[in-house]
């Protein structure tokens, strides 16, 4: 399998927190969407910043396409597109005079791709970046970081705070940009079910570390959720679940093979499970 981005053994400490990136390492496959979810604070806005060498990292190493991101190899960022969630054009510019201003930045800007894309977004040209909402950023980010020959775009929460209309715009840009196989995106939301319509796969991050990185069909439709009571639960041997909690009555299973469990325990209720579920039960469940 081709990669665009790996992440390879990655720590991370801030100066003066506890918080430090501890051993991350996950790969992100060519023409695919890979979600990035976490709790607030996991480490997933300083993980896409060690991506992209703007913090320092204490070891491990980032590659892009098979070679290895460093500061003596800058023109590797130009394959990548970012958008943040706080982003920062200056606010007196206008959508075109950004895009002249992108032309002479990036060689290989596509002015008729960017004209398109914000005249499909509906992004105004002639409104001042300071005057446009929210959304309206968001999308211009977007058609920037899709105009200038990115073959892989990190989305840092690029669709939170959007309205459903716009974030279903957004998503159907992104699946039309890995489309060709070529162009890949990671993305971090805490919108779980963006990321259940259109990722391929999932990593999940938890204090700085990665619990769990899998297809999401298959975290979908083999993982699963057992309930039963306490009594049924003292029978269920530890290998059998990835982790597990007690809500009310009831205990909570996390188990990556409905099928074989339900073969097992034919008297244990199983459910589908959502991402949402499984980063609860990772994060707040015993192991
Ligand atoms: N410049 C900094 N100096 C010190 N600590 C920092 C700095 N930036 C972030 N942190 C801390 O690092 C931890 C991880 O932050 P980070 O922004 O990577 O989390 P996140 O997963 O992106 O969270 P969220 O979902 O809230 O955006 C937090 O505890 C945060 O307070």
């Amino acid at each position: 399998m081709n990669y665009c981005l790996e992440v390879k053994n990655l720590s991370t400490a801030y100066a003066g927190s506890h918080f430090h990136l501890d051993n991350v390492s996950f790969s992100v496959p060519q023409g695919s969407i890979m979600g990035f979810v976490g709790e607030n604070g996991a480490g997933k806005t300083t993980t896409f910043s060690s991506i992209l060498n703007t913090i320092r990292r204490d070891s491990g190493k980032i590659e892009i396409f098979g070679e290895e991101m460093t500061d003596e190899q800058p023109d590797i960022r130009n394959h990548i597109g970012v958008v943040f969630d706080a982003i920062n054009f200056p606010g007196d510019l206008t959508a075109d005079k950004l895009a002249a201003v992108f032309k002479d930045i990036y060689q290989k800007w596509d002015d008729d791709l960017f004209q398109n894309l914000i005249r499909r977004l509906q992004v105004p040209a002639h409104i001042k970046v300071k005057d446009l909402s929210r959304g309206m950023t968001m999308k211009l980010a977007t058609a920037v970081a899709m105009s200038h020959g990115a073959k892989l775009l990190l989305l840092d929460e690029a669709t939170s705070g959007l309205d459903p209309v716009v974030r279903e715009e957004m998503l159907d840009l992104f699946l039309e940009f890995v489309e060709d196989e070529e162009h890949s995106i990671l993305m971090s939301s805490h919108i779980t079910s963006d990321l259940e319509k259109i990722a391929d796969y999932i990593t999940f991050i938890h204090n700085g570390r990665i619990i769990l990185t899998e297809k999401k069909d298959t975290l979908l439709y083999k993982y699963g959720i057992a309930r039963c009571k306490s009594e049924q639960f003292q029978i269920v041997d530890k290998l059998e679940y990835l982790a597990y909690r007690k809500r009310g009555l009831q205990i909570e299973m996390l188990i990556s093979d409905k099928a074989k469990f339900a073969k097992k325990h034919r008297e244990i209720i199983i459910d589908d499970i959502t991402i949402d579920e499984i980063m609860l039960l990772l994060v707040k469940g015993d192991q």
